[in-house]
């Protein structure tokens, strides 16, 4: 097992008790930002310095993301920051690097949309059953978490030759500092962490034939992780000791730790290319109820779990755009959601949950196909086909919110909607109409201001409390509250079309 980890942070130059800036790297599937966080006892301001695409490549006929260009991206990002006084990297989940024994990346990592790790639960629950792995690591079924990827990979040479395992985020950390180190709450996103324990499951890595000790050691949100090394300030113009801090390196867990919750009973929807819709917990919840849910307990910031479900998220959107572009007709997304808000409700949904829409490619047939197959109509052109997607991830939100409340034993009073999808107004309303429950749509920059909040406790700027963090966002961002309505559908037809999914999935 990797040996245990230690913390001390000190301020440094650019810090005082009354306020301080940080630079928050936040690495989407879609495209990486860097953020500066300037940060004071009662105020946050975040800003944008620098954003880049995230164009991942097919190569060889596997899917690879590109991590050199996100690199620079990062490091052009932080000569844009200036001066800050500390640096924080957050990413998507389960994607990893390896390095040779000189500390070398082997090869492009291996995007998760990649078909590679087809078969592979099967392949692994001939070691270990499906009950028993959930049992142990609570993590929902998806074919890609690190887990499957390594069984994947069993007998590559690649793997072989590796001897260390970096996971995205702690990657990007160590081409900046030369510090490795594994971040607890992106670690949660591997199959191969116990979250009674929050350690390695030594069960289920022998299972799976897994070395831990390709893992370096873990590190918590708020540990230190190095500090820039001298070739990258020269790269960056940065000067003197500028430190990196862990932090809930997997975005999903830097955009909770930002949910400007002042209320007991909140649930979340982190969304972008993914929605993830479910709870903050104290502790797992590991029941066979919760696995035949396929609800997953990643853990969080602040020794939280977060008990939630991944929705396949604006990526059905992201990708009918990019079919409708490359058929020549491209469409405005203002214009379309505009047109998709007065198109008839519920006039067709698909399962936004289910796995059949993860690879990438022909998402408006592929649509049509579903609805065909469930004898509903087929929506006629952009604008339907986009109703039925918002509809849809709506009509996900609330069967992932019903689910979590029944298996968490717990009674959601408000739903606090995170990240990217803050910017449509009509999916945060049609969300609150399925759901019958208000919304309070904001932060759309969550990662990032969670990865600030991480950095600036750490730091001692702000008090060491995420309740103090959740208040102070509460207090400063614009928020926006949406009320249940009958406006695109009554309860009752959202209760139908809730029941006819269920029964279809
Ligand atoms: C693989 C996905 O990226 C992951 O499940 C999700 O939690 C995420 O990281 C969203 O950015």
């Amino acid at each position: 097992m990797p040996p245990a980890r230690t913390t001390t942070v000190s301020p440094s130059a650019s810090s005082s008790r009354s306020g301080a800036r940080f630079a928050a790297v936040d690495l989407g599937a879609s495209s990486g930002r860097v953020m500066t966080g300037t940060v004071g006892p009662s105020s946050v301001d975040l800003r944008e310095v620098h954003r880049f695409p995230n164009r991942p490549v097919r190569l060889g006929g596997t899917l690879h993301w590109d991590v050199l260009a996100l690199y620079r991206g990062v490091l052009d990002g932080l000569r844009e920051a200036g001066p800050v006084a500390s640096v924080g990297v957050d990413s998507w989940g389960v994607d990893y690097g390896l390095l040779d024994a000189d500390g070398v990346l082997l090869g492009n990592p291996v995007h998760y949309r990649d078909d590679r790790t087809e078969g592979m639960a099967d392949r692994l629950a001939e070691s270990l059953p499906p009950q028993e792995l959930y049992a142990t690591t609570g993590l929902q079924y998806l074919p890609f978490n690190t887990v499957y990827q390594l069984t994947a990979a069993r007998d590559s040479a690649q793997l072989a030759a590796a001897q260390q395992l970096l996971l995205v985020p702690d990657l990007m950390s160590y081409w900046l500092t030369g510090v490795r180190g594994t971040e607890l709450t992106n670690a949660s996103t591997t199959q191969l962490i116990d979250p009674r324990t929050r350690d390695w499951s030594r069960t289920v890595a022998e299972a799976a034939g897994v070395r831990l000790s390709l893992f370096p050691p873990l590190r918590l949100p708020g540990d230190p992780a190095g500090e820039l090394l001298p070739e990258v300030l020269d790269e960056t113009g940065l000067e003197g000791h500028v430190p990196v801090t862990a932090v809930g390196s997997h975005d999903t867990a830097s955009a909770v730790a930002a949910v400007p919750a002042v209320t007991k009973g909140f649930a979340y929807i982190a969304t972008g290319t993914w929605s993830l819709a479910g709870l903050e917990l104290t502790r797992p919840v590991l029941t066979e109820a919760s696995r035949q849910a396929n609800f997953t307990n990643e853990l969080g910031v602040d020794g939280t779990v977060r008990y939630l479900r991944n929705i396949m998220g604006l990526w059905l959107l992201q990708e009918c755009m990019r079919s409708w572009e490359s058929e020549g007709r491209p469409q405005e997304l203002a214009a379309l959601l505009r047109e998709a808000g007065s198109c008839a409700p519920l006039r067709s949904v698909v399962d936004a949950g289910d796995p059949a829409f993860l690879p990438p490619g022909r998402m408006p047939q592929r649509i049509d196909d579903a609805c065909r197959r469930s004898g509903q109509p087929v929506p006629d052109g952009p604008a339907e086909a986009t109703r039925c997607v918002l509809d849809s991830l709506a009509l996900a939100h609330r069967l992932a919110l019903e689910d979590a409340q029944r298996l968490a034993d717990t009674e959601i009073e408000v739903v606090h909607v995170v990240g990217g999808g803050v910017h449509n107004e009509l999916l945060c309303q049609l969300t609150a109409d399925a759901c019958g429950l208000p919304v309070v749509a904001g932060p759309a920059e969550a990662a990032a201001l969670g990865n600030v909040a991480v950095q600036a406790r750490a730091h001692g700027v702000i008090g060491d409390d995420a309740g103090l963090v959740r208040r102070l966002l509460y207090d400063t961002l614009p928020l926006r509250r949406y009320e249940p309505s009958a406006d695109h559908g009554s309860p009752q037809a959202w209760s139908r079309a809730a029941a006819a999914v269920r029964a279809g999935s």
